[in-house]
């Protein structure tokens, strides 16, 4: 029986929990700060439609195996800890088409003391206000089954104090915007690439290589717009990392506006800038292969991506 009315697309999980693991199997220990976001998408018409949880497989459960696989899998990386997170959804919940695991880090460096180069062995600080991200998404079982994982950061946050420009621009009737042959470029980068396959890969270290390549790239660069600069950043990381098959931006634009000291006879060569929050530039891109594939489900559900 119908009424014309029907059930969309729907997935359900467990958001955001707060899983912090800790290796101590020797004095020296070391920390993962994750917040973990569980979803899985299939056929749970009955629970919506029917109120029957048969298929349900509780978030609460949920949360409770992101915890376990903490112990009983480890996190060597957010990314392999994530897969092996989906899989297992998607066994032990039949209805499931697809599960996908979304992990933030926090990164804890170890605090500098006297008498120890390498830091404290179990105090930590926390760094600065960048997160490391990762998206898996696992679908399908058995010799069906296919895996996509995205890697990126996000509020990576950035300023250059010259070797920026914006000129040349289309004008209309409502352009009031001068020309600028130097000013401040920011902005708090979120990335995320996506990997066309991750065997061989240290995923630690190629997160600091790409974080690496990303900072470099922004340094030396000279800019001509933010567009630009996301271009060439993007080129950067696929030169550099073969396995990534794209990487996509969104960067907001942090205006820094030369602030009007000659009201008071004062004058201001590019020393003196109003920050301005918002309203911003929100400047986004996506950098490819040509023979990149097809993204399959990488990329459902995952906001704030052109
Ligand atoms: O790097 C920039 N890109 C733009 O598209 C733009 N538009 C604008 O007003 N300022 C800037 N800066």
């Amino acid at each position: 029986m119908t009424d014309g009315i029907v059930l969309g697309a729907n997935q359900y999980g467990k958001a955001e929990n707060r899983v912090v693991r800790i290796v101590r199997d020797t004095p020296r220990h070391e920390i993962r700060d994750l917040n973990v976001s569980t979803s899985l998408r299939g056929d749970f018409s009955r629970a919506h439609t029917d109120g029957d949880q048969a298929d349900v497989l509780p978030t609460d459960t949920q949360k409770n195996t992101a915890f376990a696989y903490a112990k009983e899998v480890g996190v060597s990386s957010p990314e392999e800890y994530a897969v092996a997170l989906a899989s297992h959804f998607l066994d032990a919940a039949p209805a499931a088409t697809a599960a996908q695991v979304r992990v933030e880090e926090q990164a804890w460096d170890r605090i500098a003391v006297e008498g120890s180069p390498d830091g404290h062995d179990h105090s930590f600080v926390r760094r600065g206000t960048e997160t490391r991200t990762c998206v898996v998404t696992v679908a399908g079982r058995g010799a069906e089954q296919r895996t996509w994982v995205l890697s990126g950061l996000q509020d990576l946050v950035v300023l250059k104090s010259t070797g920026s420009e914006f000129r040349g621009f289309l004008k209309d009737a409502y352009t009031t915007l001068e020309e600028t042959d130097d000013r401040i470029m920011a902005t708090s980068l979120t990335a995320r690439w996506r990997w066309s396959g991750t065997e061989g890969v240290d995923l630690d270290a190629a997160y600091a290589e790409v974080r690496a390549t990303l900072l470099s790239t922004f340094a030396t660069t000279y800019s001509r717009a933010l567009q630009e600069t996301l271009y060439a950043m993007g080129r950067a990381v696929l030169e550099t990392q073969p396995q990534v098959a794209e990487i996509r931006f969104s960067a907001p634009n942090k205006h820094h506006f030369l602030y009007d000291l000659g009201r008071f006879g004062v004058e201001n060569n590019g020393e003196v800038f109003i920050a301005a929050d918002r309203p911003y530039g929100l400047i986004e891109a996506t950098v490819a292969r040509e023979d990149a594939g097809d993204a399959g489900e990488a990329w459902t559900a995952v906001p704030g991506f052109v």
